[in-house]
């Protein structure tokens, strides 16, 4: 039997479509919708993942600008410069891209960004409201993944969905959302015994770990549906998940491929993020 695959720039597309249309109708009430993306240092993969998001505004009508700073920057001119981003009131969504380098406390920028233009979801005030069930800004991978399910068709009630990975960035928030969604959920993480144990035991696996391939056919249970978050890029420029795709693609029932699975999502979830921020502005 081979696996259904569950295209993420299917749906994309089809979502961005959606909201351009929603940016034009805003445009008529004089409302632009604005993104100000800011990037320290050079890592070549930040780099890439910030021009994609760019061009995906572009696309649909949303204004963005990229602040390119210098890997030495000291942790109080980064956290000026979300300040300024904060009491600009041309500026609808912030996002600070990371990792941030070694030196600047993540947390401590993280927390200075306004809730209402944090696109990412990434601040204490997003994070509280989504564990208690109120209307937040919600991390877009997380986002962009329920949005998979809920199109692809995979009901979630009273199911078994194993995370892997607890990052405050996809792990953690995903958990919260099948929660949310009443399937019943189990985190697994680098410390986790037995992992291959309980990853068969998942109706639904959503695997984020940044480990290249690292999932194979005996972490999984015959028909599962397999979410892989992974993206490491590999020597030769080409992009992998953390799931042996090749190997267990005819052992699940349903799975993301690396690309064009839950990256496309995320950015297609950071774009419907910021119209909710300018929609906030009104
Ligand atoms: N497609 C997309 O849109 C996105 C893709 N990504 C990709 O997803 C991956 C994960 O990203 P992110 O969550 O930020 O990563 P982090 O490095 O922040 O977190 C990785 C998590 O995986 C766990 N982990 C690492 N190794 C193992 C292992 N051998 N067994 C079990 N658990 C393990 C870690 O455990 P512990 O907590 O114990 O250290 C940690 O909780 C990366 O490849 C990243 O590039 C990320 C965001 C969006
Ligand atoms: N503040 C912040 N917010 C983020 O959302 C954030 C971040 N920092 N840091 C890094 C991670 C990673 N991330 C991805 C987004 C899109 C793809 C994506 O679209 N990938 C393509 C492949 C890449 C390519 O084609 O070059 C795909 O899967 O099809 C991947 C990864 C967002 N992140």
């Amino acid at each position: 039997m081979s696996a259904s695959i569950m295209y993420g720039d299917i749906l994309a597309q089809k979502i961005r479509s959606n909201l351009k249309i929603v940016v034009n109708e805003l445009k008529e009430e004089n409302i632009i919708p604005s993104l100000t993306v800011v990037i320290v240092g050079d890592n070549p993969a930040s780099k890439t993942y910030v021009k994609m998001k760019q061009k995906a505004c572009e696309k649909i009508g949303i204004r963005s600008h990229v602040i390119e700073l210098n890997s030495d920057i000291s942790e109080e001119d980064l956290l000026n410069q979300v300040i300024n981003l904060n009491e600009d009131d041309s500026v609808h969504g912030i996002l600070v891209q990371l990792p941030l380098p070694d030196h600047i406390n993540e947390k401590r920028i993280l927390e200075y960004i306004e809730p209402t233009k944090d696109v990412d979801g990434f601040n204490p005030i997003n994070i509280g409201r989504l564990s208690i069930g109120q209307d937040a800004l919600i991390p877009c991978t997380p986002l962009g993944i329920m949005e998979l399910l809920d199109f692809y068709g995979v009901s979630l009630r009273g199911k078994h969905a194993v995370v892997i990975g607890r990052s405050n960035i996809v792990g953690k928030p995903i958990g919260q959302l099948l929660l949310n969604k009443d399937a019943t959920v189990t985190y697994c993480h680098s410390k986790t015994e037995a992992l291959s144990s309980i990853t068969k035991q998942a109706d639904i696996l959503i695997v984020a770990i940044g480990k290249a391939q690292f999932i194979t056919k005996d972490h999984i249970k015959p028909g599962a549906v397999v979410i892989d978050v992974g993206n490491t890029f590999l020597s030769s420029g080409k992009v992998v998940g953390d799931v042996d795709y090749n190997e267990v693609k005819d052992h699940v029932s349903q799975i993301t491929p690396v690309p064009k699975g839950v990256g496309p999502m995320t950015i297609t979830m950071l774009l419907h993020n910021t119209i909710k921020a300018a929609k906030n502005f009104k």
